[in-house]
């Protein structure tokens, strides 16, 4: 994250001190950088700008207004998988006919809304989908725009909670079934198919998979075209891995241009990217207070106002996320080796195993690498309120661009 320093014995985010963004705003606390996920967003585009092609953000990544609002105005479209996130995107200005909609589970409510408001594409994941979405364009009197997605039956070699490519997982339309499929689409009075769609995981930190999935896409288009079904655009997902700790990452433009390769045959044919975690995970960080620290048994507790229910990673995928002291560490340091734990009453409430720290109670720490799947995941459980947003913007400015709750809406719509 190279927009975090020490300075004078304080960790700084650009030129902000984090200690007084804790003091300003209390903890915990997520803040993301502008500039980041301009930067990241700007990676990917300006690696397809020679290309016909749509950067479709996963907005459940980080759904905040404010960062959909930023990427629409970069021109970005969005690729959403509720009703919930359609209507946050149009909230934040984004244009309908960028947007893609993606999920296994689209219920006939959301469908009715994503025809009406006029979404760019339906990434379609099974065949009863393709007849509900057919019967309710009828309904309508309006043609639906579809993608399959294919699931290619890919390894892409990421921990099994987030792999999506395989013929074991929920996801998209086998591959073998696909031909016949498209080939039932054609024939539906309200439906238009435009494309193509795969998606094969997530933190995906090899390049063969995406290659091995766009080789699978290339022979299906290419039998399409044999029995006379043409496609517009191709869906490449998203699944870009990032560094939490010392990953070796691939960067947009090399997965670009190594897809684009895959691609070249089909000139006019749009490229659709998917990218969630790449363009915002390491923008942002989580500021937590130590409350305690607990030493018995030989195991030392830094226990902290942050948990679970704010950041899910950990606890949920064992993910390991790099965990800063605010205060600069000397070398003359006493160091014990502590779990980071948090409030909530599971023993899987550990942001951090097994970290080398030199901590006090009432010390700020940082958890790094947090835009993405942070606050997009935080829930109320043991009725915390969910943490603010801070954007810093620039070198020296911050807004707030999400209030800490209160402890109201903690039971709006409850009644006694
Ligand atoms: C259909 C779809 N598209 C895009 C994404 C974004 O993935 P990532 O955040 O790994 O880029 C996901 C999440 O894995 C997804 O399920
Ligand atoms: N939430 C996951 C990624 C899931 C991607 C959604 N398909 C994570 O934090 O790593």
């Amino acid at each position: 994250m190279d927009f975090l320093h020490y300075q004078n014995g304080q960790l700084f985010a650009n030129q902000v001190a984090i200690s007084d963004l804790a003091e300003q705003y209390g903890t915990p606390l997520y803040v993301y950088s502008s500039d980041y996920i301009t930067k990241q967003f700007l990676a990917y585009q300006q690696a397809l700008n020679d290309t016909n092609h749509l950067i479709c953000y996963a907005v459940k990544a980080n759904s905040n207004l404010s960062v959909l609002n930023q990427l629409a105005n970069l021109g970005a479209g969005f690729d959403i998988v509720s009703q919930g996130e359609l209507e946050r995107v149009l909230k934040a200005g984004a244009d309908a006919n960028k947007v893609v909609f993606s999920g296994v589970a689209k219920s006939i409510v959301e469908i009715e809304r994503a025809l009406t408001v006029g979404i760019k594409c339906f990434n379609v994941e099974s065949e009863p989908e393709l007849y509900r979405i057919n019967d309710i364009a009828k309904r309508l009197n309006k043609v639906a725009t579809i993608s399959l997605r294919i699931n290619p039956d890919v390894d892409a070699k990421t921990h099994p909670y987030i792999s999506t490519g395989l013929r074991e997982n929920k996801f998209g339309i086998s591959y073998q079934l696909a031909l016949d499929v498209y080939r039932k689409a054609k024939s539906l009075s309200n439906i238009k198919i435009a494309g193509i769609d795969c998606h094969i995981g997530s933190q995906l930190t090899e390049l063969s998979p995406f290659l091995d999935a766009a080789d699978r896409i290339v022979a299906l288009v290419d039998e399409l075209k044999a029995n006379d079904i043409n496609i517009e655009h191709i869906d490449l997902g998203g699944g870009l891995g990032v560094c939490y700790n010392d990953e070796k990452t691939i960067s947009p433009l090399q997965l670009v241009t190594e897809l684009k390769k895959k691609f070249a045959k089909y000139a006019n044919v749009e490229l659709l990217f998917e990218p969630g975690r790449c363009i915002v995970a390491n923008a942002g960080l989580l500021i937590t207070k130590v409350e305690y620290t607990k030493h018995q048994d030989g195991n030392h507790f830094a226990i902290v106002d942050a948990g679970m229910n704010d950041l899910i990673r950990p606890a949920l995928y064992d993910a390991w996320m790099r965990v800063l002291p605010v205060k600069e560490p000397k070398s003359s340091d006493e160091t014990l080796i502590y779990n980071v734990v948090g409030p909530i009453c599971e023993s899987s409430d550990v942001l951090a195993h097994q970290r080398d720290l030199s901590v006090q109670q009432d010390d700020l720490l940082v958890v790094c690498s947090a835009g993405a799947y942070g606050f997009s995941m935080a829930s109320n459980y043991n009725s915390h309120p969910r943490p603010a947003e801070v954007m810093l913007i620039g070198e020296q400015q911050h807004k707030v661009i999400r209030q800490r709750e209160s402890f109201d809406d903690l039971w709006r719509g409850e009644s006694l």
